[in-house]
Protein backbone atom coordinates (compact mmCIF):
# COMPACT_ATOMS: atom_id res chain seq x y z
CA UNK A 1 0.00 0.00 0.00
CA UNK A 2 0.84 3.43 -0.42
CA UNK A 3 2.71 3.64 -3.77
CA UNK A 4 -0.72 3.55 -5.73
CA UNK A 5 -2.09 7.18 -6.98
CA UNK A 6 -4.58 9.40 -5.99
CA UNK A 7 -5.05 9.37 -2.54
CA UNK A 8 -7.16 7.16 -0.23
CA UNK A 9 -10.16 9.20 -0.66
CA UNK A 10 -9.77 8.23 -4.40
CA UNK A 11 -9.13 4.79 -4.20
CA UNK A 12 -11.97 4.29 -1.51
CA UNK A 13 -14.57 5.76 -3.54
CA UNK A 14 -13.26 3.87 -6.78
CA UNK A 15 -13.63 0.68 -5.04
CA UNK A 16 -16.71 1.23 -3.10
CA UNK A 17 -18.68 2.07 -6.62
CA UNK A 18 -17.59 -1.28 -8.32
CA UNK A 19 -18.62 -3.13 -4.93
CA UNK A 20 -21.93 -1.39 -4.62
CA UNK A 21 -23.19 -2.29 -8.17
CA UNK A 22 -22.26 -6.02 -7.42
CA UNK A 23 -23.94 -6.02 -3.54
CA UNK A 24 -27.06 -4.64 -5.26
CA UNK A 25 -27.12 -7.02 -8.11
CA UNK A 26 -27.41 -9.82 -5.25
CA UNK A 27 -29.36 -8.19 -2.99
CA UNK A 28 -32.14 -5.61 -3.94
CA UNK A 29 -32.67 -2.61 -1.91
CA UNK A 30 -36.58 -3.97 -1.30
CA UNK A 31 -34.91 -6.86 0.36
CA UNK A 32 -32.52 -4.87 2.90
CA UNK A 33 -35.38 -2.22 3.42
CA UNK A 34 -37.50 -5.77 4.55
CA UNK A 35 -34.75 -6.02 6.43
CA UNK A 36 -34.76 -2.75 8.11
CA UNK A 37 -38.54 -2.65 9.04
CA UNK A 38 -38.22 -5.73 10.93
CA UNK A 39 -34.75 -4.27 13.21
CA UNK A 40 -36.37 -2.47 16.78
CA UNK A 41 -35.90 1.16 16.47
CA UNK A 42 -32.00 2.76 16.63
CA UNK A 43 -31.12 4.12 19.75
CA UNK A 44 -30.15 8.26 19.52
CA UNK A 45 -26.39 8.59 18.96
CA UNK A 46 -26.46 12.51 20.36
CA UNK A 47 -28.22 11.78 23.77
CA UNK A 48 -25.44 9.31 24.33
CA UNK A 49 -22.87 11.63 23.73
CA UNK A 50 -23.92 14.35 25.78
CA UNK A 51 -23.38 14.52 29.69
CA UNK A 52 -21.37 16.15 32.63
CA UNK A 53 -18.33 14.08 31.68
CA UNK A 54 -16.53 13.21 27.87
CA UNK A 55 -17.88 10.34 26.74
CA UNK A 56 -16.16 8.16 24.34
CA UNK A 57 -16.98 6.14 21.33
CA UNK A 58 -14.51 2.63 21.44
CA UNK A 59 -14.23 1.62 17.79
CA UNK A 60 -13.26 -2.29 16.68
CA UNK A 61 -11.19 -1.85 14.44
CA UNK A 62 -8.51 -4.85 13.29
CA UNK A 63 -6.43 -2.84 11.17
CA UNK A 64 -5.96 0.23 9.30
CA UNK A 65 -4.69 1.51 5.84
CA UNK A 66 -1.83 3.85 7.98
CA UNK A 67 -0.72 1.20 10.50
CA UNK A 68 -1.60 -1.82 9.08
CA UNK A 69 -3.18 -4.54 11.55
CA UNK A 70 -3.75 -3.35 14.81
CA UNK A 71 -5.16 -6.72 16.03
CA UNK A 72 -5.51 -9.04 13.37
CA UNK A 73 -8.59 -11.58 12.82
CA UNK A 74 -9.89 -10.95 16.81
CA UNK A 75 -13.18 -11.34 17.46
CA UNK A 76 -15.21 -8.22 17.12
CA UNK A 77 -17.75 -9.56 20.05
CA UNK A 78 -15.34 -10.20 22.12
CA UNK A 79 -13.77 -6.46 21.42
CA UNK A 80 -17.56 -4.88 22.26
CA UNK A 81 -17.82 -6.83 25.29
CA UNK A 82 -14.63 -5.23 26.69
CA UNK A 83 -16.05 -1.98 25.75
CA UNK A 84 -19.21 -1.97 27.20
CA UNK A 85 -18.24 -3.32 30.19
CA UNK A 86 -15.68 -0.23 30.75
CA UNK A 87 -18.47 1.86 30.00
CA UNK A 88 -18.11 2.97 26.14
CA UNK A 89 -20.91 5.53 25.28
CA UNK A 90 -21.29 4.34 22.06
CA UNK A 91 -19.50 1.64 19.53
CA UNK A 92 -18.20 2.33 16.49
CA UNK A 93 -17.60 -0.89 13.47
CA UNK A 94 -15.94 -0.39 10.96
CA UNK A 95 -17.51 -2.46 7.97
CA UNK A 96 -14.91 -1.59 5.03
CA UNK A 97 -12.99 -5.00 4.74
CA UNK A 98 -9.57 -4.52 2.67
CA UNK A 99 -8.41 -1.37 4.46
CA UNK A 100 -10.07 -2.29 7.79
CA UNK A 101 -10.63 -5.70 7.93
CA UNK A 102 -13.91 -5.11 8.97
CA UNK A 103 -17.42 -6.84 7.44
CA UNK A 104 -21.10 -5.87 8.15
CA UNK A 105 -20.90 -8.98 9.99
CA UNK A 106 -19.32 -7.43 12.49
CA UNK A 107 -21.61 -5.09 12.63
CA UNK A 108 -24.90 -7.37 12.99
CA UNK A 109 -22.49 -9.21 15.84
CA UNK A 110 -21.78 -6.07 18.03
CA UNK A 111 -25.34 -4.49 17.53
CA UNK A 112 -26.99 -8.19 18.86
CA UNK A 113 -24.74 -7.53 22.17
CA UNK A 114 -24.95 -3.58 22.45
CA UNK A 115 -28.65 -3.56 22.30
CA UNK A 116 -28.95 -6.87 24.32
CA UNK A 117 -26.52 -5.02 27.26
CA UNK A 118 -28.58 -4.12 30.77
CA UNK A 119 -27.75 -0.66 29.13
CA UNK A 120 -28.32 -0.49 25.88
CA UNK A 121 -25.83 1.21 23.74
CA UNK A 122 -26.07 2.55 20.34
CA UNK A 123 -23.59 1.48 17.40
CA UNK A 124 -21.79 3.27 14.73
CA UNK A 125 -21.48 2.55 10.95
CA UNK A 126 -18.32 3.19 10.49
CA UNK A 127 -17.23 3.41 6.38
CA UNK A 128 -17.12 5.27 3.25
CA UNK A 129 -20.28 5.84 2.52
CA UNK A 130 -21.29 6.91 -0.52
CA UNK A 131 -24.92 5.27 -1.24
CA UNK A 132 -28.12 5.70 -0.05
CA UNK A 133 -28.45 1.61 -0.46
CA UNK A 134 -25.36 1.50 2.03
CA UNK A 135 -27.65 3.79 4.85
CA UNK A 136 -30.21 1.08 4.61
CA UNK A 137 -27.66 -2.06 4.64
CA UNK A 138 -26.47 0.10 8.24
CA UNK A 139 -29.91 -0.10 9.48
CA UNK A 140 -30.84 -3.64 7.94
CA UNK A 141 -27.13 -5.27 9.90
CA UNK A 142 -28.36 -3.18 13.42
CA UNK A 143 -27.07 0.15 13.33
CA UNK A 144 -28.08 3.38 14.97
CA UNK A 145 -25.99 5.88 13.22
CA UNK A 146 -23.58 6.02 10.42
CA UNK A 147 -21.05 8.14 9.91
CA UNK A 148 -20.73 10.31 6.65
CA UNK A 149 -17.52 12.38 5.72
CA UNK A 150 -17.77 15.17 4.23
CA UNK A 151 -14.25 15.03 2.02
CA UNK A 152 -16.14 11.76 0.51
CA UNK A 153 -19.46 13.04 0.30
CA UNK A 154 -19.06 16.62 -0.37
CA UNK A 155 -21.56 19.30 -0.28
CA UNK A 156 -23.84 18.12 -3.06
CA UNK A 157 -24.79 14.40 -1.97
CA UNK A 158 -24.46 15.43 1.81
CA UNK A 159 -28.06 16.18 2.30
CA UNK A 160 -29.41 13.43 -0.23
CA UNK A 161 -27.72 10.88 2.50
CA UNK A 162 -28.77 13.04 5.38
CA UNK A 163 -32.22 12.65 4.28
CA UNK A 164 -31.40 9.00 3.73
CA UNK A 165 -30.00 8.03 7.00
CA UNK A 166 -33.05 10.72 8.96
CA UNK A 167 -35.77 8.18 7.11
CA UNK A 168 -34.49 4.99 8.65
CA UNK A 169 -34.65 6.88 11.98
CA UNK A 170 -30.96 6.87 12.18
CA UNK A 171 -28.79 9.91 13.18
CA UNK A 172 -25.79 10.60 10.90
CA UNK A 173 -22.06 10.91 12.35
CA UNK A 174 -20.55 14.18 10.20
CA UNK A 175 -17.26 14.44 9.86
CA UNK A 176 -15.12 17.15 8.82
CA UNK A 177 -11.42 18.07 8.23
CA UNK A 178 -11.21 21.64 7.66
CA UNK A 179 -13.15 24.93 7.38
CA UNK A 180 -14.81 24.56 4.59
CA UNK A 181 -16.16 20.71 5.30
CA UNK A 182 -17.08 22.24 8.41
CA UNK A 183 -18.86 24.83 6.74
CA UNK A 184 -20.58 22.31 4.35
CA UNK A 185 -21.88 20.33 7.61
CA UNK A 186 -23.26 23.12 9.01
CA UNK A 187 -24.87 24.28 5.78
CA UNK A 188 -26.85 20.61 6.01
CA UNK A 189 -28.35 21.14 9.16
CA UNK A 190 -25.83 18.11 10.60
CA UNK A 191 -26.64 18.00 14.27
CA UNK A 192 -23.24 15.66 15.13
CA UNK A 193 -19.95 16.42 14.20
CA UNK A 194 -16.98 14.45 13.67
CA UNK A 195 -13.48 16.59 13.58
CA UNK A 196 -11.20 14.28 12.60
CA UNK A 197 -7.94 15.05 13.63
CA UNK A 198 -6.57 12.84 10.99
CA UNK A 199 -5.83 14.33 7.38
CA UNK A 200 -6.87 11.37 4.98
CA UNK A 201 -4.94 12.60 2.71
CA UNK A 202 -1.55 11.82 4.10
CA UNK A 203 -2.91 10.18 7.49
CA UNK A 204 -1.14 13.29 9.58
CA UNK A 205 -2.44 13.52 13.00
CA UNK A 206 -2.88 17.11 14.73
CA UNK A 207 -4.98 17.10 17.22
CA UNK A 208 -5.03 20.60 17.20
CA UNK A 209 -7.09 20.46 14.41
CA UNK A 210 -10.17 20.19 16.90
CA UNK A 211 -8.90 23.15 18.76
CA UNK A 212 -9.07 25.30 15.57
CA UNK A 213 -12.75 23.73 14.38
CA UNK A 214 -14.67 22.98 17.38
CA UNK A 215 -15.28 26.95 18.51
CA UNK A 216 -16.67 27.56 15.00
CA UNK A 217 -19.09 24.89 16.16
CA UNK A 218 -23.22 26.14 17.50
CA UNK A 219 -23.26 24.81 21.22
CA UNK A 220 -26.62 22.86 20.29
CA UNK A 221 -24.80 20.84 18.40
CA UNK A 222 -22.94 17.89 19.47
CA UNK A 223 -19.13 17.39 18.64
CA UNK A 224 -17.03 14.12 18.74
CA UNK A 225 -13.26 14.47 18.31
CA UNK A 226 -11.57 11.96 16.39
CA UNK A 227 -8.19 10.16 15.94
CA UNK A 228 -4.79 10.24 17.07
CA UNK A 229 -6.01 9.52 21.20
CA UNK A 230 -3.93 7.88 22.99
CA UNK A 231 -4.73 8.52 26.70
CA UNK A 232 -6.32 10.58 29.50
CA UNK A 233 -4.30 13.92 28.58
CA UNK A 234 -5.47 13.82 24.96
CA UNK A 235 -9.22 13.54 26.53
CA UNK A 236 -8.35 16.61 28.91
CA UNK A 237 -6.88 18.33 25.58
CA UNK A 238 -10.27 17.82 23.64
CA UNK A 239 -12.54 18.03 26.19
CA UNK A 240 -11.16 21.77 27.08
CA UNK A 241 -11.25 22.39 23.52
CA UNK A 242 -15.29 21.63 23.24
CA UNK A 243 -15.47 17.87 22.80
CA UNK A 244 -18.60 16.00 23.82
CA UNK A 245 -17.23 12.70 23.10
CA UNK A 246 -13.99 10.78 21.57
CA UNK A 247 -13.75 9.13 19.11
CA UNK A 248 -11.04 5.75 19.79
CA UNK A 249 -9.36 2.81 17.82
CA UNK A 250 -6.44 2.28 17.40
CA UNK A 251 -4.69 2.71 20.64
CA UNK A 252 -8.06 0.84 22.19
CA UNK A 253 -7.15 -2.02 20.12
CA UNK A 254 -3.56 -2.40 20.54
CA UNK A 255 -3.77 -2.36 24.34
CA UNK A 256 -2.89 -4.92 26.39
CA UNK A 257 -6.43 -4.79 28.28
CA UNK A 258 -8.31 -3.17 26.66
CA UNK A 259 -11.22 -2.74 29.54
CA UNK A 260 -8.56 -0.94 31.08
CA UNK A 261 -7.45 1.37 28.83
CA UNK A 262 -10.81 2.44 28.27
CA UNK A 263 -11.31 2.83 31.84
CA UNK A 264 -8.00 5.09 31.63
CA UNK A 265 -9.75 7.42 29.51
CA UNK A 266 -13.10 7.75 31.54
CA UNK A 267 -10.95 8.60 34.61
O1 LIG B 1 -7.62 4.70 15.50
P1 LIG B 1 -7.76 6.11 15.94
O2 LIG B 1 -6.59 6.97 15.63
O3 LIG B 1 -8.15 6.16 17.41
O4 LIG B 1 -9.00 6.73 15.11
C1 LIG B 1 -10.30 6.24 15.25
C2 LIG B 1 -11.22 6.85 14.16
O5 LIG B 1 -11.30 8.21 14.37
C3 LIG B 1 -10.71 6.53 12.77
O6 LIG B 1 -10.79 5.13 12.62
C4 LIG B 1 -11.47 7.21 11.65
C5 LIG B 1 -11.95 8.47 11.65
N1 LIG B 1 -12.59 8.75 10.49
C6 LIG B 1 -12.53 7.67 9.71
C7 LIG B 1 -13.04 7.44 8.44
C8 LIG B 1 -12.88 6.22 7.88
C9 LIG B 1 -12.18 5.21 8.53
C10 LIG B 1 -11.67 5.42 9.79
C11 LIG B 1 -11.83 6.65 10.39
Amino acid sequence: MGTETGTILDRIAERTAADLAERRATRPLADLEAMARAMPAPLPLDAALRGTTTRVIAEVKRASPSKGALAAGVDARAVARDYLAAGAAAISVLTDAPFFQGSLEDLALVAELAHADPTPRPVLRKDFLLDPYQVVEARAYGADAVLLIVAVLGGASLPEMLDAVHAQGMQALVEVHDEAELDVALAAGARIIGINNRDLRNFTVDLGTTERLAPRIPRDRVIVAESGIHGPGDVRRLAAAGAHAVLVGESLMVAADRQAALRGLLA
